[in-house]
């Protein structure tokens, strides 16, 4: 196991005493890891499937928009000077009348074809209509769509890496598109610990198990598909031959065995298999036992494998800083940048060594914290916006915070 980003100085066994790469570092691995990554397989999947996903190609326009010359009012659509006679009458969805000569108009309806030489469309609002006859003022273009003018055939409108979003299947749809190609990292989760239950009140000395509900979730709001949670007895076997085998994901996540019990088995089990380690232990609270590497897959295919702390709230802030931004860069998406940021009250206590995530609540511009965010809870984190990022140091003088969005 090759640790390439500095880790932290190793008491005897596998522990971690303080851990040496700071949090903008490991962030940043873990974008550059993503980035140097092979990007998850596109699939081609109906657009009911394709919500949360990433696009492998633009999305290029098979239809303009409108794909036809259309009414954009109820009224009459008029050619020449009026007063109009009516000809006849459109709806939507019906084929277009045959044209209009000066002098002449139909009914229309909001969206229906608009016959060829239709000059304007006058409102029934501003119509007056006597028999077969119209008057009013019509303004020539006004309230005509005209083909291609929102949109035209062939257009890129989208570029590769944009997020599948309701408006993007609602566009893509209106563009003639019924699948799209896409990509959506597929991640492993593994979750150990003897001591955890998977439903109802954890006996004495058991507890419920509280990240494997929150990765599936989490995964799908960063871009990513999440296998069903597997739980991983707490033996050095269970775990080499759990992470072994994960062959199709393009992520293993392993939640606990990340520190220095004599349970803590993930480092050994990632260095048996030829693991390597670009981040081992971070400095931020909570979360520090944290880690991001390489796994060889064979056939030249690495998957990345994140290490999460099994304190809930650290394994979400740590999931935040490392598996967000993998997802992101294997999918396609560009790099996120700042999300934004806020000033914090002065009541906030930064650490003197450690970058502290601090649940916040937004209000007025302002971030507020909401605190029960002590590393075992994720009380503060379900009535948090986000997460703050609080520099070693930090003081108020500082200026803002940049703060992490948590899915809401
Ligand atoms: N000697 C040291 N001990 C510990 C260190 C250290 O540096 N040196 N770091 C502490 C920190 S910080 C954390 S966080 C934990 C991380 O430990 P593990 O990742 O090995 O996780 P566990 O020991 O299994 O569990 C820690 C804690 O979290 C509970 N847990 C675990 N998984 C879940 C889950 N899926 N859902 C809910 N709760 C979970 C577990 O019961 C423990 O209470 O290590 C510290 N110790
Ligand atoms: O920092 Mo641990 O990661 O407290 O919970």
């Amino acid at each position: 196991m090759e640790v390439i980003e500095s880790g932290h100085p190793r008491s005897g066994r596998a522990g971690h005493r303080h851990a040496g790469t700071t949090w903008p570092q490991a962030r940043a691995a873990a974008v550059r890891l993503a980035e140097r990554a092979r990007p998850a397989a596109p699939a081609r999947v109906p657009l009911a499937d394709a919500a949360g996903a990433t696009l492998a190609e633009p999305l290029y326009a098979l239809t303009g928009l409108p794909g036809h010359d259309a009414a954009a009012m109820d009224g009459y659509a008029v050619a020449g000077a009026g007063p109009w006679r009516i000809t006849g009458r459109v709806l939507a969805g019906e084929g277009a009348p045959g044209p209009l000569r000066a002098g002449e108009c139909v009914e229309i309806a909001t969206g229906a074809p608009a016959p060829q030489g239709t000059e304007a469309v006058l409102p029934y609002e501003y119509a007056d209509r006597d028999g077969d006859t119209v008057r009013g003022e019509a303004e020539p273009g006004r309230h005509v769509r005209r083909r291609g003018e929102d949109c035209a055939e062939g257009e890129r409108v989208l570029p590769a890496g944009a997020a599948v979003t309701p408006a993007v299947l609602g566009l893509a749809a209106a563009l003639g598109h019924d699948a799209l190609s896409v990509r959506r990292p597929r991640v492993s989760v593994l979750v150990t610990g003897d001591e955890l239950a998977t439903s109802g009140r954890p006996a004495p000395g058991l507890v419920r198990d509280a990240v494997g509900p929150l990765l599936p979730g989490l995964t799908a709001w960063a871009g990513g598909a999440a296998e069903p949670v597997r739980y991983v007895p707490d033996t050095y076997a269970a775990m080499v031959d759990a992470v072994a085998s994960c062959r199709a994901a393009d992520v293993v996540v392993v939640c606990g065995a990340s520190s220095a019990g004599p349970a803590d088995h993930l480092r050994a089990a990632l260095a048996e298999l030829g693991a390597e380690i670009a981040v081992d232990g971070v400095a931020v609270r909570p979360g520090h036992p944290q880690l991001l590497g390489r796994l060889p897959r064979g056939g030249g295919r690495d998957a990345v494998v994140i290490g999460l702390p099994g304190n809930p709230y650290a394994a979400l802030g740590a999931a935040v800083t490392l598996l967000v931004p993998v997802l992101r860069g294997l999918a396609g998406r560009p790099p996120a940048g700042v999300w934004r940021t806020a000033p914090l009250p002065e009541s906030v206590r930064a650490h003197p060594a450690d970058t502290r995530l601090v649940a916040v609540r937004l209000a007025d511009g302002r971030a507020v914290p909401v605190g029960h965010d002590r590393p075992g809870v994720l009380w503060g984190a379900a009535l948090a916006d986000a997460l703050a990022v609080v520099p070693p140091g930090w003081t108020p003088g500082d200026g803002e915070a940049e703060l992490l969005p948590l899915p809401g």
